[in-house]
This record gives C-alpha cells, structure tokens and sequence, in this order.
C-alpha cells in the first residue's frame, strides 16, 4: 500500500504519472496509432487498387495503378503527346494510367467514345480549364458537365458559331491581314519567333472578328511576353487534393484587351450598331430569355481563351511543316499562283469561300492538324451507365477513358503505312470512301457533343491567313547555326500541356514577286 508523506509528495507523484500516461497516449496515438492506421489504409488502398480493382488487369506502368500523382507528374514534363504513344508502343491498346483512368489507341473505341450521339461526359480534368465555380450565371461551355444544362447552353449559344454566322465577320479579318503583311514586308530577312508571331496575328484575327477591330500589336511586335506566358506558367494545382486539376497561365495583355473591350461595349449603346461577334452575342441575349446577361462577357473570352492559343499553335506547327516540306511548299505556290491568274483570289485579301476552294492548301491544314493535332492530351470522358467493353476489357461505369489525338491520328489501318509521314497528298488521292474514313475518325477538332464548337471561326480566319501568307511570302526556317551566330535560343522543341505549341522556331522571309 503506499503511503502518504506529509508534505503530499504521493499525490503530486500520482498526479505526475497521470500526467505522463496523458501524454504519452496522446504521444502515442500521435506518433504511432495514427501513422499505423494512416499506413494501413494507404497499403491496403495500394493492393487493392494495384490487384483487386475491376481495371488491375489492364497493362500500364507500376505506379500509375495506384495513385494519380504518376499520371500528374507526367503531365508536369509538358511531353504528354510523345509519353502517349511511347506508352502504347510498350503497353497495346489499352493502357491504364491512373488507378480509375485508362487510355486507348483504337480507333473503334474512339468512334464509340466521342460518338456524336453518345453519352460519354467529360471527366473532371476539365474543371481546371473552367470558372473555379460553376454556377447558373457563370456558365462555361469548355468545363460544364451537368449534360442538361450544356445541351442547353450548347443550343442557345449556337447560333453565332454557325458557319454562315462567322462569314459575316470575314471582313473584319482583313485590315489585321494588311497590317501582318505590311509588317512582315518590314521584316524580310530578319529571324522571327514563329510562335509569338502565330499567337499575335491570330489574337489579333479573333479580336477583330469579336468586337470589329483590335489593338494593333502587329506594328509593334510587342506581346509584352505574353505568348511566353502561356507556355511557362503552367502549374499543377490542388495536386494532391484533386491531381488532375491544373491551371494554365492567362496571357495578361490579351486579357486586359479582352476585358477592356468588353467593358467599352457593355456601357455604350452606339457601339451596339456594329456588325460583329459581340453585336450578335448581344441579339442573341435579347431574343432569347434563357441566354444570360452575365454570359455576354462569358463568350467574348471563351473566343480568347480557347481560340488564341489552339490557333497560334496549329498555325506554328503548319508553318513549320511546310517550310519543312520543299516540294509542299512549291504546291502550294503553284497552287495560289495558278488561281491568282485565274482571277480567283480577290486582292489583296481574299475571300473565305476562294480559300476554302484551294484543294492543297486546304489539304495541307488538315494534314498538319492530323500530325501535330494542337490538343495533344487524351480527351477524357466518364464511361456511362452500365460499363463499356474495349479491346475485351470491361471498364465499370465511372472509369475515365479516353483516346489521345495524336496517337488516333497516326492509325496506319485508317491513315496507311506512312502515317508517319507528312503528306497532304494522302487526301487529293484517297478515295471517298477513305477520306470519309479519315474525317469520321479525325479528333483534330475533338469528338461527338464536346466536338469543338469554335472550329468554323477557327476555320475561317485560318484559311484567309494561309492563303495571304503563302501568297506574299516564302517562308524558311532557320537553322541551328544560323541562330547561334545571331545569339538566338534554337533549342526548338514541341511542349505539350493544354495546349501543343512548337517554341523556338525562328523563321525567315521573303515577299515573293
Ligand atoms: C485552330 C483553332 C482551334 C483548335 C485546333 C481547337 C480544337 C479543339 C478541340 C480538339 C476541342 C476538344 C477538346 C476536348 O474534347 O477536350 C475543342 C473544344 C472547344 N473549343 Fe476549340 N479549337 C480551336 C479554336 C476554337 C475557337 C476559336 C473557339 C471559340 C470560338 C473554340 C472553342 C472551344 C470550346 C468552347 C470547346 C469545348 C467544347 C465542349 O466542351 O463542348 N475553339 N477545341
């Protein structure tokens, strides 16, 4: 029995070791039970997911059968559009990339996929593409995935991406094409960031298509890094939180035009007098109750934000294989020469409908946008009710799936044995049947619903920048000593995270006679 010391030195012992017990529970739930229990359920996750989850057959790399983190920090090297196919080549048709998420390289699980009359939504990936909440007033035609309220927005916003809708801008383009021509006349001879001056001349063609003019950066050459912006400032975001949500840099001085334009247009009446994407958006807004005035701003940046850089990137990539190509390029001069005596170029710039009318030239964007298709990610979609069998693997209802362009557009069973290969030919020679193959199958504008709905606009202020800068000038590429004597980063070389874009080509004029 103890015993009790006057001075109560037992209790103050008692106490103490209560104290201690106190603490080193607390210690030991701390420092031991919750690490053991935190280590159990991440391991058990680990098994499970790596040997008993519906997806644990299906061949892909180690790590990425578990955790997510692998397939983010592959997106992090900005090479996504070449690990793609290397993982095909080693793993087969079917890959899985992430423990829930698999992609495929066949093309009738892509038909099924991006079916225009499927239900496939799209996955989570994109909410970091879209407004940080999604809210009736902040809608976004790239992010939305309630399919009610998308089918909704897609059929009221419709009617100005219609092909005849964005013909009526086409003449808003060709003050921008004067100045890029009269600019570039300037600069014979000089080497030029391909990039940057993609990205400029095709802000400042979507800008004049929205709202009838646009600042005029051309002149100046200045986008104040912007174009830089866009490649660099990529940073993964809530990584470990949700892994797939990232975020791209906004390109600041394209935006704050955007903005301020938006602003100008939104306080003054007699702008709405114009005829132009905006006036139209506004019509649009009043004839229909559903259309939002909150989203009136919504659309004008929805042309910025998914036209800049999409337009920039497939314009570089273009250029480069063209300049690339010697006997390409020589077509395509024979082509614009032979129906510029014929009287069906309209100058000094011509009309969509003359361009559209070019056979090779029209052949060689579709041939450039097949090879370096400017979305170089998987298209990710959520396999519906009822799950979905591909390549003799039944995928649950809920598993992301998707296919990656650039690896459906090198399909040697759709496009030949020298997919590989540049070759616009491939189309003027294939039969119908085969070019509508090609077409049924191409992903260059995306697939199904979420199909691209910018791709006429795309179009249309494309074809008139080919054909003026085919026409007015020969364009070679410099090479690597050239731009070394000059001091010029020639590390060129194709980045791939929202968007694919080829940095550090430098390019070289001269106006043709
Ligand atoms: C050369 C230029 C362009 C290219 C190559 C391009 C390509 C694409 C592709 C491949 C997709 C499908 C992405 C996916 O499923 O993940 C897409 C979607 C989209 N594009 Fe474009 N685009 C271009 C220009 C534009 C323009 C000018 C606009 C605006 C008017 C635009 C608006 C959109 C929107 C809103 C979506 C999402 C559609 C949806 O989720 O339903 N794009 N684009």
């Amino acid at each position: 029995m103890a015993s009790h010391s006057a001075d109560g030195s037992s209790s103050w012992l008692l106490s103490l070791s209560k104290l201690a017990l106190a603490t080193w529970s607390t210690t030991a739930v701390f420092v031991v039970l919750l690490p053991s229990l935190l280590a159990i359920s991440i391991a058990t996750t680990i098994v499970y997911r790596r040997y008993f989850h519906p997806l644990s057959g299906i061949p892909g790399p180690f790590f990425a059968s578990f955790t997510s983190l692998w397939l983010v920090l592959h997106d992090r090297t900005l090479k996504r559009h070449v690990l793609d196919m290397a993982l095909h080549k080693k793993y087969g048709p079917i890959v899985r990339v992430s423990y829930d998420n698999v992609m495929l390289s066949s093309v009738a699980a892509s038909k099924v996929i991006y079916s225009p009359n499927g239900d496939y939504n799209k996955s989570d990936y994109y909410m970091a593409l879209g407004p940080d909440q999604q809210t009736e007033e902040r809608m976004s035609l790239l992010s939305e995935t309630n399919m009610p309220r998308f089918r909704m927005i897609k059929r009221v916003t419709g009617p100005v991406l219609t092909l005849a809708a964005v013909k009526k801008y086409e003449r808003l383009c060709d003050p921008v094409l004067e100045r890029y021509v009269e600019k570039m006349t300037q600069e014979q001879g000089n080497a030029l960031d391909l990039l940057k001056w993609m990205h400029i001349v095709s802000t400042e063609l979507l800008e004049s298509m929205v709202f009838s003019d646009s600042d005029d950066i051309i002149s100046s050459g200045d986008d104040a890094g912007d174009t830089q912006l866009t490649h660099e400032d990529m940073a993964a975001k809530n990584w470990i939180v949700c892994a797939e949500r990232s975020e791209h840099g906004k390109p600041e001085v394209f935006q704050e035009t955007f903005s301020r334009r938006i602003k100008e247009r939104t306080t003054s009446l007699e702008y709405q007098k114009t005829s132009d994407f905006f006036t139209d958006v506004i019509k649009l807004h009043d004839t229909r109750p559903d259309f939002r005035t909150s989203w009136i701003p919504l659309m004008a940046y929805l042309v910025l934000n998914a036209g800049f850089d999409t337009m920039g990137s497939t314009l570089t990539a273009l250029i480069i294989q063209v300049a690339r190509n010697p006997r390409v390029k020589e077509k395509i001069q024979q082509e614009l020469l032979a129906a510029k005596q014929a009287g069906k170029l309209t100058s000094p710039i011509p009309t969509y409908d003359e361009c559209a009318a070019l056979p090779y030239l029209t052949a060689t964007a579709v041939e450039s946008m097949r090879l370096h298709a400017s979305i170089g990610f998987v298209l990710e979609r959520v396999v519906p009710d009822g799950g979905v069998t591909f390549e003799g693997r039944f995928l649950p209802a809920g598993t992301k799936v998707g296919c990656n362009p650039r690896v459906i557009h090198r399909d040697k069973g759709i496009y030949g044995a020298d997919a590989d290969v540049f070759n616009p030919d491939r189309y003027l020679n294939a039969s119908a049947e085969q070019k509508r193959e090609m077409e049924a199958v191409s992903l260059r504008w995306g697939g199904g619903i979420r199909k691209c709905p910018g791709d006429k606009m795309a179009m249309v202020a494309m074809a008139k920048f080919m054909t003026v800068f085919f026409g007015e000038f020969d364009v070679e590429l410099l090479e690597e000593p050239e731009l070394k004597k000059l001091g010029l980063d020639g590390q060129e070389e194709e980045i791939s995270f929202a968007t694919t874009k080829w940095k550090g080509a430098w390019m070289k004029l001269t106006k043709l006679s």
